[in-house]
């Protein structure tokens, strides 16, 4: 698919009629204002920068960005690092939900709300049959963390047969904590090339200044869902002016007859 394809429009609703648009890029984005309570959003934040289990991401230029609990894209097809994230996937859930108890974390009432409106519904993630994490919380630090333009593919992850079929990719991300201002979602609304994925891949990010200017840039707010394609081009601006903390899930699409599958 090319850039002239997508159309930069964005739908302010979750819904099987705008979910299968944006599988077929019929849509930039899905922009659900207020999917959580901004209160609870901001109080996990609190708790997110300051958790146990705060690490940073392991790519060169995605390290800026710390993330609470092990993410697929740090097991870097390393045997003993997939294994430890497979073992500590479950207690890792547990421990995101219990952040949000009594209520609902928003990637729970996501992972329903696609089970309900996607024609095949969804489900957890298996790889190679051991079961993925979902809900990485994303801490964003003030003067230090951006992510440049890169994208997302899991079958770039993993040799696992459940990754192979995956068609496309979106990220959801709800917004706990957002500066005023910074901290811009950009999206291309175009794939790499070749050699920008090879870029990519080896440090995880591309100099803005060797691509165009984004398509569409749009300012969360806390409290926010926003679902995008995750294979095509997208980057994160930096901001001064305090942190940004988002709760990240990736979903996996084959055709709308067969399940969703999603992970972090
Ligand atoms: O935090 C965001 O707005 C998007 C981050 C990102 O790169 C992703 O969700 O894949
Ligand atoms: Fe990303």
């Amino acid at each position: 698919m090319t850039s002239a394809t997508v159309r930069a429009s964005v739908s302010s609703e979750l819904t099987t009629d705008s979910l299968l648009a944006l599988s077929e890029r019929r849509i930039a984005a899905i922009h659900v204002k207020g999917f959580h309570d901004r209160d609870m959003a901001h109080a996990v934040a609190e708790q997110a920068l300051t958790h146990e289990a705060l690490g940073s991401y392991h790519k060169e230029l995605a390290s800026s960005v710390g993330r609470v609990h092990m993410p697929h894209v740090d097991t870097a097809h390393d045997a003993s690092l997939t294994d430890t994230y497979h073992r500590h996937a479950l207690a890792a859930i547990h421990d995101v939900r219990s952040m949000f108890a009594p209520y609902p974390s928003p990637v729970d009432r996501l992972r329903l709300l696609l089970q309900e409106v996607w024609p095949g519904g969804a489900n957890l993630l298996r790889l190679n049959g051991r079961t993925c994490f979902i809900g990485a919380l994303r801490v964003f630090r003030p003067g230090v963390s951006q992510l440049l333009p890169h994208n997302d593919r899991l079958h770039q992850e993993t040799d696992a047969p459940e990754a192979r079929n995956l068609t496309e990719q979106f990220t959801a991300n709800v917004y706990l904590r957002v500066p005023e201002t910074g901290g811009d979602l950009r999206l291309w609304l175009r794939e790499p090339d070749e050699a920008e994925t090879e870029r990519i891949l080896a440090v995880e990010g591309l100099d803005p200044s060797t691509i165009e200017p984004p398509a569409l840039t749009i300012h969360p707010d806390a409290g926010d869902l926003i679902m995008f394609s995750s294979a095509m081009l997208h980057a994160v601006a930096p901001s001064s002016a305090g942190p940004r903390v988002g709760m990240a899930m990736f979903i996996g699409c084959t055709d709308a007859k067969a399940p969703l599958v999603y992970w972090s």
